[in-house]
């Protein structure tokens, strides 16, 4: 089963320090949610008050509709699948993922049938009579989602369930957990660190930072149109430089001065209304998106202080008017160290945010 889940203005204190700060959520039923964010953001806890295990010491949780406030976890729509999905060791695959329907004393043919079925989605139901050290690391890791899915919650909870696998693996479950989601349609809310396994599984990814969120779209929309410096730099490399609006440039354009001298940008490139005259902003520039030109945005003369070849593309490092800056050039790039070269960028994929501090 699958149920919307809205979360309104939830806090969590300890002591004076906010784990989470008046956090709001809007997650429609069957979608698969990141919470993606750095170490100590607050992730877990607002996992942990979804599942009941910590309650917050401000706002309301609503799961169906349903308002959860001092519900305990047992009496929740919510299954949470831990980092460490202990499996009991002396029972068979098929009793392990039978153990929640057990608890709720559900007999014996019947659990058994609903722990063929999970074992079958997650391609064990060969295995069922196994035991789990006879298992692989994967293998264990799918028993776990299986035993999750048995109890069929209308939420389901994962708490960087991938954490402890190689990342080859963790590649291969990342694909197989977005297929299980997708067949099943229970809404997973799953946390991670790892911006690349947030965007390779999730429908909508929740940014978090100290206790707050900062963006909150789906993986293209955060990439090419952050909301914040944090979500721009925290979502894969990107190059932000300072720049000041000078007013308007004619027709849906704005001239801003920036490290490099006047350019225009156009309105498109910020996410809000126009900001004024005399305003700083930060405009924010994936490194793919800025090249050798010529066309687009003149961002000034720089010397390529270190190229690396990175397969898909050749990353550059190069030293001008505005710092260091990344561009990714082309495989094919003839571009050498210590070359002088002229960047540009591409004023579509170009955002500009209110700076730091505004
Ligand atoms: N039981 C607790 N008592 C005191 N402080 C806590 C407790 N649980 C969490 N915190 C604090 O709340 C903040 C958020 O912690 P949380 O575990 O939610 O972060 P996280 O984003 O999940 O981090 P990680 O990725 O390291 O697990 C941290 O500063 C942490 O130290």
């Amino acid at each position: 089963m699958t149920a919307p889940v809205s979360v309104r203005g939830v806090s969590r204190f300890y002591g004076e320090a906010a784990a989470l700060a008046d956090v709001s959520l809007e997650i429609a039923a069957g979608e698969f949610i990141v919470l993606l964010g750095p170490s100590g953001c607050g992730k877990t806890t607002l996992l942990s008050i979804l599942g009941g295990f910590v309650s917050p010491s401000a706002g309301q949780v609503f799961i169906g509709g349903r308002d959860m406030g001092g519900l305990p976890p047992a009496k929740r729509p919510t299954t949470t699948m831990f980092q460490d999905y202990a499996l009991f060791p002396h029972m068979s695959l098929i009793d392990n993922v039978g153990f929640g329907l057990r608890m709720r004393g559900q007999p014996r043919r019947a659990r058994d049938a609903r722990a063929l079925e999970c074992l079958d989605m997650v391609g064990l139901s060969a295995s069922a009579k196994r035991r789990p050290h006879e298992l692989s690391g994967g293998q264990r890791q799918r028993v776990a989602l299986a035993r999750a899915l048995a109890v069929d919650p209308d939420v389901l909870l994962l708490d960087e369930p991938l954490g402890a696998l190689d990342l080859g693996l963790r590649r291969q479950m990342q694909e197989e957990l977005k297929a299980i989601q997708k067949r099943v349609g229970t809404t997973f809310i799953h946390v991670t660190h790892d911006q690349e396994e947030a965007m390779a599984i999730a429908d909508r990814i929740v940014v978090m930072n100290a206790g707050k969120v900062e963006d909150f779209a789906t993986p293209a929309e955060i990439y090419l149109r952050p909301r914040s410096l944090f979500s721009a730099g925290f979502m894969g490399e990107c190059n932000f430089l300072p720049a000041r609006v000078e007013g308007p440039a004619g027709q849906g354009a704005l001239a801003l001065t920036g490290p490099s001298g006047p350019l225009t940008l156009p309105d498109a490139a910020f996410l809000g209304p126009a900001p004024a005259p005399g305003a700083e902003v930060t405009l924010c520039i994936r490194p793919e998106h800025l090249g050798p030109g010529p066309g687009g945005i003149p961002l000034g003369e720089g010397r390529i202080e270190r190229l690396a070849f990175l397969g898909a593309h050749t990353r550059a490092v190069v030293a001008g008017a505005a710092g260091p800056l990344i561009a990714a050039l082309p495989q094919t790039s003839p571009a050498r160290e210590g070359d002088s070269i002229a960047l540009w960028a591409a004023p579509e994929a170009l955002v500009a945010l209110p700076a730091a501090g505004d």
